[in-house]
């Protein structure tokens, strides 16, 4: 542990798996991070049962990988340690009906993502440690890293201690699934939720995207080739966020050309001004103030109609067919010598 930060960061040192020897953990859904975390707990030592619905599509999955499935209430029957794992928008319908009717007291409830809790869709009873890993990361890259002996990082947080050790608790799981090996940051089920929608909202998923789109609809509409707006918009932004990756905004800069950084700092809060900042001050209250976990939930009961729109109109932007064009020249340039016919004819198109 480091005291140089105002928050406490836990690495492998400060953890220990063989807490929960002797334990079983309850993975309930098989998706995203359920899978990883599946599979890194089992491979950590830990015995673990999948818990999913009897037609699920996921259960072949959870069983070709070797590990025992069965439903989310006979999981959590069997289980001293239960991870919820389902997508949010049915946490609060699972949570009903498969897991309170069966949650004993010494029992520890889990989350990746404080949701429903901090937003009162889940209620768990006393007598029951409530804590949450979650990664900061999406599920496949969790089990990646694992795999190459890597870490990713976490945040942890316990919004109900009866036992008295949710706290090691939760750090074995998280360093059975690789996240000490990286650090592990406490935090509150609050500032996990509220930062985390902002962040997806704002600027991992929405911001960066909408971003890109208009980058690229500018360059396009003035004429451009939508292959070098594709190029210079979406495809270069992932070198560029490499650069910050490792060594911030200071190395990403001095690895551009000066034209690109003078180009970059005299005009980047043109582009991202005063207004996008308040944009994003009204959609951190939102988040906030509840407002867009009630839009989300009755956007849900109302059989997801604004969402399906939405993601439609992403998937038919031009910039996703133009790109889905691209990378398969770029996954032929990336397979080396081993070429085929169908590779061949990408090469003559490429070099003409
Ligand atoms: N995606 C990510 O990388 C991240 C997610 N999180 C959090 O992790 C949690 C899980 O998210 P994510 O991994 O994206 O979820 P997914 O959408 O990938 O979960 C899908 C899994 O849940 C199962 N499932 C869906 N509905 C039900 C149901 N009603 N009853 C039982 N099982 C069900 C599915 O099985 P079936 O085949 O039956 O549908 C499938 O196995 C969330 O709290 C999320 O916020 C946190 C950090 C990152
Ligand atoms: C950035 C999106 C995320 O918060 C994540 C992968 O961390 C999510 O909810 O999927
Ligand atoms: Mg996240
Ligand atoms: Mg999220």
């Amino acid at each position: 542990m480091t005291d140089e930060f105002t928050t406490d960061i836990y690495y492998d040192d400060d953890a220990d798996v063989s807490t929960l020897d002797d334990e079983t953990v309850a993975v309930l859904g098989y998706g995203s991070q359920g899978h990883a975390h599946a599979l890194n707990l089992h491979e950590s030592g830990i015995d673990v049962v999948v818990g999913l619905r009897e037609d699920s599509s996921s259960r072949s999955a959870a069983e070709a990988d070797g590990l025992t499935v069965t439903t989310p209430a006979d999981a959590v029957k069997q289980a001293s340690y239960v991870s919820v794992l389902v997508p949010d928008t049915v946490q609060a319908d699972v949570y009903e009906n498969a897991i309170e009717p069966n949650l004993e007291s010494g029992q520890t409830l889990q989350f990746a993502h404080g949701l429903n809790i901090h937003y009162n869709q889940i209620q768990p009873p006393e007598g029951v440690d409530v804590t949450m890993v979650a990664p900061k990361s999406p599920g496949h890259l969790v089990r990646r890293n694992y795999e190459n002996d890597e870490g990713t990082p976490g945040l942890l947080a316990v919004y109900q201690d009866e036992t008295g050790e949710a706290d090691e608790r939760a750090l074995a799981y998280a360093k059975a699934i690789g996240c000490t090996r990286a650090g592990v940051i406490e935090t509150t089920f609050r500032e996990e939720v509220e930062s985390d929608l902002f962040g997806e909202q704002a600027v991992l998923c929405g911001g960066v995207t909408s971003l890109v789109k208009h980058g690229y609809e500018t360059l396009v509409d003035a004429g451009y080739s939508p292959e070098i707006a594709y190029f210079e918009c979406l495809n270069e932004l992932k070198l560029i966020v490499d650069l910050m990756y490792e060594g911030g905004h200071s190395e990403m800069w001095d690895s551009v050309s000066d034209t690109a950084e003078y180009g970059g700092l005299s005009r980047g809060d043109r582009i991202v001004d005063e207004n996008v900042r308040e944009n994003m001050e009204e959609t951190l209250e939102e988040i906030q103030n509840g407002d867009f976990t009630r839009e989300w939930i009755v956007e849900n009961q109302a059989g997801r109609p604004s969402y399906t729109q939405l993601r439609q109109a992403e998937k038919d932007h031009e910039i996703e067919e133009v790109g889905e064009r691209l990378r398969d020249l770029f996954a032929w340039a990336d397979e080396g010598t081993e070429t085929d016919d169908e590779d061949e004819s990408v090469r003559v198109q490429a070099d003409d």
